[in-house]
């Protein structure tokens, strides 16, 4: 499900919704939402857009298993630059490979504030995605301060330069304004259309249009079932990254069925 450069009628990529479930899900529960989503992704929704559930790495395994021959990934929230090492407390992109997680998120706002990741950090991550097989969900966004002083399109660029790694290997890239999130509060459509236009002419001068054309594109940040259709609508979004909705099977599946 990761390929990029795949298209479908009214889309020029597959769209990808995945849910981040943060720091949220024990296994009986989560296994009973993993289980709905399973259930929900029927012919319709798999004709409209592929599915990735993110849920926090104890899970991964039991995910990943659950999920086998059903359509739907399992990827991680986050990984270490190293393989292996003395690194108490981390995890390598190798070890959610060898767990069964096809794709990892690195870079969220949240890490990046809380964890203090910078760029260069989220590039290293992304990285080692790369040398484990999986695909790196690169997250971008300003604050709202960053966006009052128009500096919104400044910032992402330079979250992108310096966070996406050389090369034409596996990539999504994911728009998430910080103000967005977990607020209730979403861009207006052309604010999203703008930045998702912007990065999107970013990638092209810096990887030519036959690889910048194929990479999805994501929007995140308060993504309801309620405004999925008008924000999956928007040119150059190739799908969602969504948080408190993904907890919520049926609300992750409405999302996806919006596109
Ligand atoms: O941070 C997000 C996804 O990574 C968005 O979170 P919400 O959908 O809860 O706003």
């Amino acid at each position: 499900m990761m390929q990029t450069g795949s298209t479908m009628a009214g889309h020029k990529r597959r769209p990808l919704i995945a849910g981040n479930w943060k720091m949220n899900g024990l296994k009986i529960a989560g296994a009973r939402t993993l289980g709905q989503v399973i259930e929900g992704y029927d012919a319709a929704l798999r004709a409209k857009a592929d599915l990735l559930v993110c849920p926090p790495a104890p899970l991964l395994y039991t995910f990943a298993a659950a999920s086998i021959g059903s359509g739907v990934a399992i990827g991680a929230q986050t990984c270490h630059p190293a393989a292996s090492g003395a690194c108490t407390g981390e995890i390598s992109a190798e070890m959610l490979a060898d767990a069964g997680a096809s794709a990892v998120i690195v870079g969220h706002s949240e890490r990046r504030s809380y964890n203090g990741e910078t760029d260069a950090d989220v590039r290293a991550r992304a990285e080692a995605a790369r040398r484990a097989g999986l695909t790196p969900i690169v997250c971008v966004g300003e604050t709202r301060e960053e966006r009052d002083a128009g500096r919104a399109l400044d910032v992402v660029g330079a979250q992108l330069a310096g966070s996406v790694p050389d090369g034409e290997g596996a990539l999504i890239v994911a728009y998430e304004p910080v103000w967005a999130i977990g607020t209730g509060l979403t861009p207006t459509v052309a604010d999203v259309a703008e930045v998702h236009a912007f990065m999107r002419a970013e990638l092209r001068k810096r990887f030519g249009a036959a690889f910048a054309d194929g990479v999805r594109l994501l929007y995140g940040g308060s993504v309801k079932p309620a405004n999925a259709a008008e924000l999956m609508a928007v040119e150059d979004v190739d799908g969602a990254l969504v948080g408190g909705a993904s907890l919520v099977a049926a609300d992750f599946l409405a999302i996806a069925a919006g596109c």
